[in-house]
């Protein structure tokens, strides 16, 4: 999966020399931070609305929009998403530790 997203950001950061006629990233990148925000909260809110519907298709999809407009704003605040990766493992790790505790205080 995170080869994906890796491929994913290095295309993205290549839309930064890139023209904004021609690419949809680019484009968002010419329009701004606030543009590609309010596109995160367009895809959030339609992700919303595909799961309280319960179809499978629809929330892959949007969900799929979701993440790549939260892509689209990391390249832009030079963040990559292995960075995001690394917080979610570090988090499963910790979950880890406390797991082992309790396993301990018993
Ligand atoms: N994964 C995506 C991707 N997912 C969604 N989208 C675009 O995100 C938009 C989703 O927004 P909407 O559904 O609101 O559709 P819209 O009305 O066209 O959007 P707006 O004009 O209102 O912003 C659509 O235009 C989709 O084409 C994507 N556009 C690009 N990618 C990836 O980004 C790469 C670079 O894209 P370009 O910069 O276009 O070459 C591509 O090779 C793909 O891998």
């Amino acid at each position: 999966m995170s080869d994906i997203l890796s491929r994913l950001a290095d295309t993205l950061e290549a839309r930064k020399q890139a023209d904004s006629t021609s690419s949809y990233v680019a484009k968002l990148y010419a329009k701004g931070l606030d543009t590609i925000l309010k596109k995160i909260g367009e895809e959030a809110t339609e992700t919303i609305v595909a799961a309280k519907n319960g179809d499978r298709q629809q929330i892959v999809y949007e969900t799929a929009d979701l993440w790549f407009h939260c892509m689209v704003m990391l390249a832009s605040q030079g963040v990559r998403p292995e960075e995001v990766l690394d917080e979610l493992a570090r988090r499963e790790g910790l979950s880890g530790l406390a797991e082992k505790a309790a396993r301990s205080e018993q």
